[in-house]
């Protein structure tokens, strides 16, 4: 057990590498030749394991960003960079790796919280295989229950106050434009020049959970499934993207899958926690 906030936030960081590692191992094949990088800090561990594997595997892999980050992150490891709106049509990624800000029982995703989700999803949908990575803070049984800051919602900026309204008559609990980084006036701005809100729902529900009858999940009683809440908030006129990661899992040719494969939880004890659909 950690004593110190040091402590603590080296053994997040542990974790974080620990998952990252092995998800490559597994996932990253060297006959591969196109792979999506996501973005947040635990990425930089997947792009660690794979520049670690020497140009003799690498030099013949493309590798695709989710935005500034990834793209400066790929660069920086000598990894050759590409773009998604280059990929040609009918071809898709081999496999897409990307960090989560939680995962709940089914493998649906919350996503966005470093404001990167809109590019991510484009990649993550493109992809044969998308594999996340994450660290033992992440894992949980309903989405909104260890992510306490709500739904990563991109938005149009003229859209935002509207997109607010609409949140409040949804049921969300204080949803908020999220403020620019310490030192930037006004809202954080996107790589997409969007606005980010976040909006906090109780925590959501499984599509098992209303098999039941019991709770409709429709957000009637302030409950909503993932899958519920996902459809009515993207078609909210002004919303971008939402950082709800749903639907089908990728199941190897599946394609336009938001959900992944597997997804890696380094632990607090040193283990990983391989997480595939059903278990
Ligand atoms: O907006 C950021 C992305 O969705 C990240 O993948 C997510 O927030 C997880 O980031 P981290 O690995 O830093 O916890």
């Amino acid at each position: 057990m950690a004593s110190t906030a040091e402590e603590a936030a080296a053994l997040v960081e542990t974790s974080k590498c620990l998952a990252a590692y092995q998800a490559v191992k597994d996932h990253l094949r060297p006959e591969y030749t196109r792979i999506g990088i996501g973005s947040g800090s635990t990425v930089v561990y997947v792009v660690n394991a794979i520049a670690e594997l020497g140009p003799s595997v690498t030099s013949k892999m493309a590798f695709y960003p989710t935005g500034s980050q990834s793209e400066e992150l790929i660069e920086a490891a000598g990894l050759n960079l590409h773009y998604i709106s280059k990929l040609p049509a009918g071809q898709q990624l081999d496999v897409a790796f990307d960090g989560a800000d939680e995962v709940d029982d089914d493998m649906n995703l919350i996503k966005g919280g470093g404001a990167c989700l809109w590019q991510e999803k484009i990649v993550a949908a493109s992809a044969k295989r998308f594999v996340c990575v994450a660290d033992f803070r992440k894992l949980s049984g309903r989405l909104g229950t260890a992510w306490k800051k709500g739904i990563p919602i991109e938005v149009l900026p003229m859209a935002a106050p509207r997109v607010l309204d609409e949140l409040r008559r949804m049921g969300s609990l204080n949803p908020r434009i999220r403020p620019g980084l310490p030192g930037k006036a006004g809202a954080i701005v996107t790589d997409n020049g969007m606005w980010i809100i976040d909006a906090p729902f109780a925590p959501l529900l499984l599509l098992k959970d209303t098999e039941s009858g019991t709770q409709a999940g429709n957000g009637a009683d302030g409950l909503w499934t993932v899958d519920a809440l996902a459809d009515k908030l993207i078609k909210l006129p002004g919303v971008a993207e939402i950082g709800l990661f749903y639907g089908n899992n990728g199941l190897e040719v599946a394609s336009g899958a938001q959900k992944p494969v597997a997804a890696y939880f380094g632990m607090a004890d040193g283990t990983v926690q391989i997480k595939t659909p059903g278990t």
